[in-house]
């Protein structure tokens, strides 16, 4: 009983804006539902009594031809009501369509989708309502509602396709390419549900654009006089010159209520505002979320942080500039804590290659693969000609400096390069269990989702931002497997989640938590569960403990090379780490400006490192006391 009344609260907007937005809008929609039951008389009917004010008879008077203004008022309500709801819906249909399409295909389909876009932003709305009113076969006011939703989608789907941009390079929208889900449902499972205030809030506004453009429309004679609604009431009192005659009852109260029902709108979405961008938060709102978040056991400053005040976070430490000082074809480096990037001060050599000590097949062989950027001050060799085998069961640890091309060099194998990234060369092959090979730089968009996850999952760098921030741990466990294993049924998917977490070490009954309910470490581990479900050949981990503290860096760290004993993938473990990755690693390449300086055993790598730069590395890492 408690539980159905906390639940009913919590139900209950807080802020006083939105209670008096939805209390507005209630009491409408009452009238509009309720409203023409009460009504003594028909909206239509004439009767003797003409032009008479409020009485007990007509409770709002009648108009010049004794129609009951009560009865034409409620079922108006109705009408305009329903005018701007379908208005609002299908006008928030195409510009979800138009703008998740633009903003997430880009290219010729966005630059088109974006003329039309333009175009109906740029032509005034009312007279092209006119026009378009002008060419109904039938005046119903269910085509005059598409008419206007026609006329209104075009500021809502710039705002959605600007949205749309901006999250489709959010890891978490990588993590769903990478896991095989089609681009449909990407946009519609992964993006969308991130914009949902945003969709919204354009909804009320469009239901605002509906009621007030049908009131327009039928105000000029250009709606459907034939039935009663708001617009129409206010057309007839004004040819009847209602206003000279003083008769305010006739046109007051749907004048009245077309104001108030867009005031009532436009404070939810004001609320809607206030949810979405917490910085609008003012006066007892923005305290109780300060409050919440003291009692949470944050501080002052993350509640402030958490409110959008400034956020202060570290950014790459060297230039990232596609250039280096000297060639600008070469990838640049860091500089390292003295200002130089250790890149530039150690002096060439030719590449150490030793043979690997590693007994498994061949998994995944990147042959002579060289990698691209075309820009404007030159072609950056991101990879050049870069030779490695993954064996079956191996970790192959990816070593270098930032910029040195380790993130490109997975993202070509796994396919994920973005553009202007072009392979300039090489292959890259996948070997199943059962020895069939799989070229993978030749994959079609369909091969390639058939083979990813299934067989080549990807772990990346913040599990914070892998994970979709606004679905819970469960579903993103379920997108995966239901599009690999569609015939799986949904108490199958919940088992597999729950053993999956349970291998990680994390409670399967925090299956229905969302990923801000989680520690980074927990949320880490997740990302792991989730790479794990299929039970893939290969994981790519992209700096997967970076973000944590060290403690829990070495949990989870010893969880991931458990698992590999358990379920026998390979691992490529691309990190700066070089440290770690001589204590996990069965073999090592490290990288340098696009090439592979070094690569063999991890073991022989630690006790003779033959290359200059990898020394220079192992040096600095002495110099640090990281090495025992
Ligand atoms: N979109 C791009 N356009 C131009 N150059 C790029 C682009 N992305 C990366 N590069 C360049 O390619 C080189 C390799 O970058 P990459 O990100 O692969 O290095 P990395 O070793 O993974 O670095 P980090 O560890 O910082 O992620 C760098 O010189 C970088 O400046």
């Amino acid at each position: 009983m408690s539980t159905t009344r906390t639940s009913l609260t919590r139900l209950v907007p807080r802020s006083g804006k939105v209670r008096a937005g939805v209390l507005i809008v209630v009491v409408f929609v009452l009238i509009a539902v309720i409203g023409p039951l009460t009504a003594r008389f028909s909206p239509q009917a004439t009767s003797f009594d003409l032009l008479r004010p409020p009485s007990a008879e007509h409770w709002m008077g009648t108009t010049q031809t004794g129609q009951d203004v009560y009865a034409q008022f409620v079922t108006g309500a109705r009408v305009s009501l329903l005018v701007g709801l379908v208005a609002g819906v299908v006008s928030q249909v195409f510009s979800v369509i138009i703008g998740l399409l633009g903003g997430y295909l880009r290219g010729v389909a966005d630059d088109l989708l974006y003329i039309l876009t333009a175009v109906f932003l740029v032509i005034p709305g009312m007279p092209l309502l006119i026009v378009l009113t002008g060419y109904l076969p039938s005046r119903g006011m269910f085509a005059i509602a598409v008419v206007i939703a026609i006329t209104s989608w075009a500021g809502s789907a710039r705002v959605i396709r600007a949205q749309t941009m901006s999250l489709r390079g959010r890891e978490f929208v990588e993590a769903a390419r990478a896991s095989g889900e089609s681009r449909i449902r990407i946009m519609f499972a992964e993006v969308l549900p991130n914009m949902l205030p945003l969709v919204a809030s354009g909804f009320l506004f469009s239901v605002i654009g509906g009621i007030l453009s049908e009131a327009g429309l039928s105000f000029l004679g250009l709606g459907s006089l034939t039935t009663v609604s708001w617009g129409s009431m206010l057309y007839f009192a004004q040819s009847a010159q209602a206003l000279l005659s003083g008769a305010w009852w006739w046109y007051v109260p749907p004048g009245l209520a077309i104001a108030v029902i867009g005031a009532g709108l436009a404070l939810i979405n004001f609320g809607i505002d206030e949810y979405a961008n917490p910085r609008l938060r003012t006066g007892s709102s923005r305290h109780r979320a300060v409050r919440g978040s003291l009692a949470a056991g944050g501080d002052a400053t993350t509640a402030d942080a958490a409110a959008g005040g400034a956020a202060v976070s570290a950014g790459p430490t060297g230039p990232t500039g596609p250039a280096g000082p000297k060639d600008p074809a070469a990838p640049s480096a860091p500089a390292t804590s003295t200002g130089t990037a250790l890149a530039d001060t150690v002096p060439e050599a030719d590449p150490v290659i030793r043979p690997s000590d590693v007994t498994g097949d061949p998994v995944i062989e990147a042959d002579h693969l060289s990698v691209d950027y075309p820009t404007e001050h030159g072609t950056v060799h991101a990879v050049d000609d870069v030779t490695l085998t993954l064996h079956r069961g191996e970790i192959l640890g990816l070593a270098g400096e930032s910029g040195s091309g380790k993130s490109t060099l997975t993202n070509a194998i796994t396919r994920m390069l973005r553009p202007p990234a072009r392979i300039a060369g090489g292959s890259v092959s996948y070997t199943d269990a059962a020895g069939g090979r799989t070229d993978l730089l030749s994959l079609d968009a369909r091969g390639l989702r058939a083979i990813r996850w299934t067989e080549i999952a990807v772990v990346f760098q913040s599990a914070m931002n892998a994970l979709n921030p606004v679905t819970t741990i469960h579903s993103q466990f379920d997108d995966v497997i239901r599009v690999h294993r569609p015939d799986l049924g949904p108490a199958r998917r919940t088992e597999l989640a729950r053993e999956h977490l349970r291998r990680v070490g994390i409670d399967p009954e925090r299956l229905g938590a969302y990923p801000h309910e989680l520690s980074g470490g927990m949320k880490q581990r997740v990302a792991i569960a989730i790479a794990l479900v299929l039970e893939p050949d290969v994981i790519f981990m992209d700096e997967p403990t970076t973000a944590l503290d060290l403690l829990v860096q070495r949990e989870v760290l010893d969880q991931i090379v458990r698992l590999r004993e358990e379920y026998g993938f390979a691992i490529v473990f691309t990190t700066h780490d070089l440290a770690l990755l001589l204590e996990i690693s069965d073999s090592i390449a490290v990288m340098r400006r696009g090439h592979l300086v070094e690569y063999g055993p991890a073991a022989e790598i630690y006790r003779d490192a033959r290359h200059p730069y990898t020394r220079s590395l192992l040096d600095s890492l002495e110099a640090l006391g990281s090495l025992a």
